[in-house]
């Protein structure tokens, strides 16, 4: 009998190359097709781990129609085969506290072109990417050591973002559920960013799980890959050996 597996991807810089604009980011074609074949395979559960809001990264994915998912990092939670939604609303103190980061990192990016701020239901983001280095360098600084200084605030500091959340949720604790709710054996889970580390660090290598790192960077991933297209040969590759 076959091990029942659940295969998680986060999904920029993973499915999807980075670009500077979030809204164009779109899986390589070859990725979602073979994503789509792993979800269809008997014992074998497709996840998408995201820091995107989840109706954000369903409208960019496009994810097979199996697959479980995971957005904000997350706080948002879908099963399209069970009834398991999770959506942690942040609570009144939570909301205060989101709001004044918000606004806070909205007063920061006025002052610098190129910046923008992106809002979750329990986060918001700086974004860098589209400004000149100097002021990327000096938006990103002023959140650090504003907003992202708040008391209740977490702090995560990504590729060209400074994301600020009001609830203590990682893509750990979302592997976690994961793995409860598909029952899998072993879990495979593929990431770019510092918010995968935190998937990362949840896995069980003795008890078969595997990590991959995508790209350059300190990991604790077991296993290491350059891009996202070499991420599309190992999905190939996974789709003959899990479709034996
Ligand atoms: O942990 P992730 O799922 O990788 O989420 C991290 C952020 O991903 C997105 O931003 C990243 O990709 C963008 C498009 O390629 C790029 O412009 C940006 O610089 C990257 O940081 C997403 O837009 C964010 O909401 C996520 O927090």
């Amino acid at each position: 009998m076959h091990p029942s597996l659940l295969l998680a991807f986060d999904f920029d810089g993973v499915l999807a190359p980075i670009v500077e604009n979030p809204d164009a980011a779109r899986p390589l074609p070859r990725a979602l097709r073979h994503l789509n074949e792993l979800s269809t395979l008997p014992g074998v559960r497709v996840a998408l781990v995201s820091g995107r809001r989840l109706d954000d990264l369903v409208r960019v994915a496009n994810p097979p129609a199996r697959a479980l998912l995971v957005g904000s990092h997350g706080a948002e939670f879908r099963d399209p085969l069970g009834d398991a939604v999770v959506n942690s609303a942040p609570d009144e103190a939570q909301a205060a506290l989101l709001a004044k980061a918000t606004a806070e990192l909205e007063a920061i990016s006025a002052r610098h072109p190129g910046t923008h701020v992106e809002v979750k239901p329990t986060g918001v983001v700086l974004h860098t990417r589209r400004a000149e280095r100097p002021a990327a360098a000096a938006a990103t600084q002023e959140a650090l050591d504003g907003p992202a200084a708040l008391p209740g605030v977490h702090l995560t500091h990504g590729k060209e973002v400074v994301e600020l959340s009001v609830v203590s949720i990682n893509k750990g604790t979302a592997l976690r559920r994961l793995r409860s709710i598909t029952g899998a054996d072993a879990v495979l889970f593929v990431g770019d960013d510092v918010t995968d580390e935190r998937g990362f660090a949840v896995l069980r290598a003795q008890e078969g799980d595997v990590s991959v790192r995508v790209g350059p960077g300190e990991t604790q991933a077991q296993y290491r890959v350059g891009s996202p297209e070499e991420v599309v040969t190992m999905l190939g590759l996974l789709v003959d050996l899990c479709g034996e």
